[in-house]
């Protein structure tokens, strides 16, 4: 286990590049499972959580090469299937979150799939119901093994048909396409997820010979093919990074430039933190957030207090409330954050509070946040990361209060944010990796 050593009140300036897309990698590396012909992915990021899928799909037989920082090509032509139903398979699996998107192409090409129940953030109730309720309509069967806690699905043909998601799930959605890709018929999927994770794997499986019409919206017709081939992918760069660094740069910023961040697929992400005064200059593809002395919190044309909430593409991600949160605690004026997705996603805001920050945590899902407006600068902690993004939110927080902070429970960022704290570093942080 390792922890964080912050020494608060460090500014930042300069460059800083994104890193590839998790949640996009994550799901087009699983796709590569679909064909037996070499698939090249570029600018895949190097974190744990993509790291561990790469291990998963070495272990399961998929011939992998790296060329390069961030580029490898996946070739799935001699994949042992009995490693699936191996003890030490389902152990992995229950400590990733992503392993969950294998099986759609698992079942789309080889008709089976054994699934663990899958990791990723503690941040309440995770269900999978849209994942197996797409599943079933295509046809397949599942069966859940309590002994083994795995769910075991098979179907002889996937048979395309009309379904209507029950709520638009990102993974769940992505997985239905990879299934369905390859199924007999017609599968229309309404109220499919959209994010640009999703586009860009759309985009891929269309260079792989898939026939997806509908991309970028909430209803997607997929006309199935008898098989797939290889292509090439670039992965966009990490809209809840470029997020993150906007936080950063807002509360601690002496003038931070974000390069390359693909503007157009950054959804309401500027608009969000607009809304809380942050000045964000444009520049071609990159952001420019200047140095503000304070930021004063909008609020709605018809005067009511700004509401910041989470809500399905193209709504506001909900992977980065807890970044827009920590930036309100020293805005000017006040703001309710609503965090309507996730349980317990808002619970690290008591470790907020202890550093002193104004915040009145309303139920699991709401709180409001009165901030500081840099009168009174936030208190050194120890504290620990319960999840990718509130660790993140309590690293910002640390890097602006006063003294020295530890995180502890960094595995959590760094499921998420590549070799973080070498890159805060390179802009003037002074963040220190320690064993615990
Ligand atoms: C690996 C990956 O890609 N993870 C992302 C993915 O997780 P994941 O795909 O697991 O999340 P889902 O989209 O399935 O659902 C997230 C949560 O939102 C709720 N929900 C979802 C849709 C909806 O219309 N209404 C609703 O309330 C679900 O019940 C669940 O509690 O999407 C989440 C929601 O953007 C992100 O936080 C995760 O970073
Ligand atoms: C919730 C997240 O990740 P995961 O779905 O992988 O747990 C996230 O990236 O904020």
């Amino acid at each position: 286990m390792e922890s964080f050593i912050i020494e608060g009140g460090r500014r930042l300036k300069g460059t800083i590049t994104p890193q590839g897309a998790k949640n996009e990698a994550l799901e087009v590396i699983s796709t590569t499972l679909l064909t037996a012909e070499p698939v090249r992915i570029q600018n895949i990021p190097d974190i744990l959580d993509v790291n561990n899928l790469i291990k998963l799909l070495a272990e399961m037989g998929v011939n992998i090469t790296r060329h390069g920082q961030g580029d490898y090509t996946f070739q799935a032509d001699a994949l042992n299937l009995a490693y699936l139903d191996s003890t030490e398979f389902v152990r992995k699996c229950s400590s990733l979150r992503g392993s969950v998107l294998m099986i759609g192409p698992l079942l789309g090409r080889f008709h089976r799939a054994t699934i663990a129940k899958p990791g990723g953030d503690k941040i309440g109730r995770r269900r999978l119901d849209t994942h197996f309720l797409g599943f079933k309509s295509l046809g397949a069967a599942f069966v859940k093994d309590p002994q083994r806690d795995t769910y075991q699905l098979q179907a002889e043909q996937l048979k395309g048909c009309y379904m209507l998601l029950d709520e638009a799930s990102v993974t769940g959605t992505a997985n239905i396409i990879m299934a369905a890709v390859t199924a007999q018929g017609t599968t229309t999927i309404y109220n499919a997820a959209c994010e640009p994770y999703i586009q860009q794997l759309c985009r891929l499986l269309n260079r792989m010979g898939a026939k997806i019409a509908g991309v970028a919206s909430n209803l997607l017709v997929i006309e199935g093919v008898a098989a797939l081939h290889g292509a090439t992918h670039t992965i966009l760069p990490d809209m809840i990074e470029v997020g993150s660094f906007i936080g950063m740069a807002a509360m601690v910023g002496d003038g931070v430039r974000i390069k390359d961040v693909s503007i157009s697929n950054l959804g309401l992400t500027l608009n969000a933190f607009r809304r809380l005064g942050v000045r964000i200059d444009v520049d071609g593809d990159d952001l420019y957030i200047p140095k503000q002395a304070h930021y004063v919190v909008e609020s709605f044309i018809d005067g009511t207090i700004m509401t910041l909430a989470d809500a399905p593409w193209p709504g506001l991600t909900p992977d980065l409330i807890s970044v827009l949160l920590v930036v309100a605690t020293q805005a000017r004026g006040s703001v309710l954050i609503h965090q309507k997705m996730f349980e317990s996603r808002l619970f690290f805001v008591d470790k907020l509070i202890d550093m002193g920050a104004q915040i009145i945590l309303c139920d699991p899902h709401r709180a409001v946040v009165v901030g500081h407006d840099h009168q009174l600068r936030l208190r050194a902690g120890r504290m620990s990361s319960p999840d990718i993004r509130a660790g993140i939110a309590l690293l910002i927080a640390a890097m602006s209060a006063e003294g020295i902070s530890r995180i502890a429970n960094i595995e959590q960022i760094d499921r998420g944010y590549e070799n973080i704290e070498q890159r805060l570093n390179d802009l003037g942080a002074s963040i220190i990796r320690v064993n615990d």
